[in-house]
């Protein structure tokens, strides 16, 4: 596939991905892209009665109507059995997902494709051709990214200790050999931010220079 490479970021809640992610963006107008998820929200049944009503004056063939919603989450669901999607995950029943097409997407308008994912997420694109730079944002320790997430104020204690249980899981699998080409400790973020702006230079650069 040609265009820049794409980037994975991964690493803990907490761990300081947004942060850097916004400083790299902002001091890169028109570089960096991001992938749309796709989502399937089922709407609820209308009633063959209610019918007519919604549909006004315009005339649509009801079966299109009953069955287009089945249809599309029939599609969605082979593309992911086709392997098509990269994640994709259903919460009380809507699908979510990143498609290949759509991270190709981005790469055809010449930018870097960044993509947010978990650990999994991960392993998921390592099965691709994607080819990305595999990045791993880590906290110094686990006491400083749980004051970082308390100090966010963004979660309830439930949610703060599952966040705190699976960066326990992802600093181990972290450190595997081969996972990630860097693994940036974010103590401070002056130095974290110019390790990240240092592995994508090459990339970078590459996109300006298909610019001009
Ligand atoms: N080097 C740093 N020193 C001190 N605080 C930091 C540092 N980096 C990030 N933070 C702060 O830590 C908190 C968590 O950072 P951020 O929201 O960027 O994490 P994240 O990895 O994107 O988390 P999530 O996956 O939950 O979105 C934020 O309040 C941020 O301002």
């Amino acid at each position: 596939m040609s265009g820049p490479r794409p980037v994975v970021l991964s690493g803990p809640s907490g761990a300081g991905k947004s942060t850097l992610m916004k400083r790299l963006m902002k001091d890169h107008e028109g570089i960096f892209g991001f992938s749309v998820s796709r989502t399937f929200v089922p709407q609820p049944v209308i009633g063959l009665n209610r019918l007519p009503m919604l549909l006004g004056a315009t005339l649509l063939p009801v079966a299109d109507i009953l069955s287009s919603e089945d249809l599309e989450i029939e599609a969605m669901q082979d593309s992911i059995d086709a392997g098509e999607f990269i994640e994709n995950a259903e919460f009380s029943g809507n699908l979510y997902g990143t498609s290949k097409a759509a991270i190709e997407d981005v790469q055809a308008k010449n930018l870097i494709c960044i993509l947010d994912v978990d650990i999994q997420g991960v392993k998921r694109i390592k099965e691709t051709d994607l080819n990305p730079i595999y990045i791993s944002i880590q906290p110094p320790s686990m006491e400083i990214l749980e004051k970082r997430l308390r100090d966010r104020q963004t979660e309830t204690e439930e949610s703060l200790q599952k966040r705190l249980e699976a960066a326990r899981i992802d600093m181990e699998l972290s450190k595997e050999p081969g996972v990630f080409d860097i693994v940036i400790i974010n103590d401070d973020i002056e130095r974290a931010y110019e390790e990240l702006k240092d592995i994508l230079n090459e990339e970078i650069k590459k996109v300006q220079a298909a610019k001009s």
